[in-house]
């Protein structure tokens, strides 16, 4: 779904993204993960268009990205930034209907279609109790569901998530990544996420890119990249990793800051 080829970025002279090639297919969830500052949120505004890349080649479904209009890529691609922001009297209702816009002429009204999709996207996500709530009035997890439900509300192909799980407490980390996992297996959409808990990643995810420095470090399955030398390398720290019988991924054990 997303491919990019050697693609650099730089703020200034300073270079950030170095010649990085990433595989993203269709139907899975991938998440970068490494360090601050290694250049995460910077890939996901290349792939996104919001960050100019110095050179390389960035494709969606093997089109190059800068060739999609603005209307198409609204209908397939969302994004949710670390801290999106709607005004404060946006109820959730009022935030999840604004993704049918996409779909709307200047001079039409949201129809039957719109609303019944409006209102699947506020139940799979779990916020029903809610949708009449003014978005000030949620708490973190809530309104990080309510967001979920605009993107999905916009029927994309692919959902991009930087740090979805950001100042949430480990009830509302797993409720928000189960939702992602699910709209992943039943409604077939790609994700693309930025985690920092490295087994969240693990659990969640099919394929993992770790970066280190704006270069990808290690690539591939959890059980590929979670091991302690590239967790060692990349983070700087030592870890225990243990793949048991019961669980499908490996689980890391945070042990002390290596030396
Ligand atoms: N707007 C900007 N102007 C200048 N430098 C920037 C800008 N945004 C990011 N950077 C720099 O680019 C580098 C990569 O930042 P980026 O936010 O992509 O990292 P990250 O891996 O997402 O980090 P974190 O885990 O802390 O969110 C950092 O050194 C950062 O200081």
């Amino acid at each position: 779904m997303i491919k990019t080829k050697k693609i650099h970025v730089s703020y200034g002279k300073k270079k950030i993204i170095d010649s990085v090639d990433i595989h993203i297919k269709e139907g899975t969830i991938n998440t970068l993960i490494g360090p601050n500052g290694s250049g995460k949120s910077t890939i996901l505004k290349a792939l996104t268009q919001q960050k100019k890349i110095d050179s390389g080649e960035i494709f969606f479904k093997q089109k190059p990205i800068q060739s999609l209009s603005s209307m198409y890529w609204a209908k397939n691609v969302t994004y949710l930034p670390q801290n999106p922001k709607a005004p404060s009297d946006y109820t959730v209702w009022d935030l999840v209907s604004l993704s049918r816009n996409a779909y709307l002429k200047w001079y039409e009204r949201l129809g039957r279609k719109d609303y019944e999709i409006i209102e699947e996207s506020i139940r799979k996500t779990n916020i029903q109790d809610h949708k009449y709530k003014l978005l000030s009035e949620l708490s973190g997890g809530e309104r990080q569901r309510a967001w979920i439900a605009m993107a999905l509300a916009q029927e994309p192909e692919l959902i991009i998530l930087d740090e979805p799980t950001t100042f949430l407490d480990i009830a509302y980390q797993f409720e928000v990544l189960e939702i992602v996992k699910e709209l992943n297996e039943k409604e077939n959409i790609t994700v693309l996420m930025v985690l920092h808990d490295l087994n969240h990643a693990a659990k969640y995810s099919d394929n993992i890119v770790l970066l280190k420095a704006g270069k990808v470090f290690a690539e591939g399955t959890p059980r590929e990249v979670m091991n302690s030398e590239n967790i060692r390398a990349a983070f700087n720290i030592e870890v225990k990793v243990q793949h048991d019988e019961e669980h499908d991924y490996p689980l890391i054990y945070p042990i002390k800051k290596a030396v």
